[in-house]
């Protein structure tokens, strides 16, 4: 039977991803992203990421931020791949010599850009005008069910217990990403809502499979 994976994003505290590696996701994310309620610093980042097993995949999200300043998060907290969340070309994504996520806002040209991500995992979020991610806002599923047929996806966006089902029915990604949607405010992960997606996902694998 295919499995979704699933990635937490945005986890700030030992305990959630705690609750997270119990759970048994498959990757966590942590945000450097400015401006994030979810950000956190490299000292905070780098005790976090002891808290992750060699077997759920760390990841350093990042968003349109100098080259020194990912190079420290690389060198710091050695995540296993990076999460480029800004206007980043597929050559800024590459120099890190990891491999990457790439998210691709849902508005008029994700369907030329994810063309020119062929090394890339993509991620499709929704487009928020002014808002750069961890929105907690859906998209039409129907717009990326083409390319999950073609190359591995991770879907996001707005995704929660309630709608992660119908999320992969419609879109059948390779994975699925949420922040807002297990929260309890931004940045508190709630161990309830965290439990509820993973059985979700559970739920649709077993239906759709
Ligand atoms: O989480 C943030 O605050 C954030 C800030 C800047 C860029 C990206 C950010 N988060 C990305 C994610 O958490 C997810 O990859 C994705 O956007 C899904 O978020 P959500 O809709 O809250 O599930």
């Amino acid at each position: 039977m295919q499995r979704t994976r699933i990635k937490f994003c945005g986890l700030t505290r030992p305990a959630d991803i705690e609750a997270a590696v119990r759970l048994g996701v498959d990757a966590i994310g942590l945000v450097f992203a400015p401006g994030s309620p979810r950000r956190v610093d490299l000292a905070t980042a780098a005790a976090l990421r002891q808290r992750i097993p060699g077997l759920c995949h760390c990841v350093a999200l990042v968003m349109d931020q100098p080259y020194d300043t990912v190079q420290a998060i690389v060198q710091t907290v050695r995540p296993d791949m990076l999460q480029f969340h800004g206007s980043e070309s597929a050559a800024d994504c590459a120099r890190f010599g990891l491999p990457y996520i790439k998210a691709l806002g849902l508005g008029g040209e994700a369907e030329t850009a994810v063309q020119a991500f062929p090394n890339a995992l993509i991620l499709t979020d929704s487009h928020a005008p002014g808002q750069a991610g961890g929105t907690g806002q859906t998209f039409d599923w129907n717009r990326v069910a083409d390319w999950t047929r073609q190359r591995p996806v991770m879907l996001a966006g707005g995704l929660h217990a309630d709608n992660v089902e119908s999320a992969i029915a419609t879109a059948r990604p390779y994975a699925v990403d949420v922040s807002s949607g297990v929260e309890s405010a931004p940045g508190i992960k709630s161990i309830d809502r965290m439990q509820a997606f993973v059985r979700a996902v559970q739920r649709a694998d077993q239906s759709n499979h």
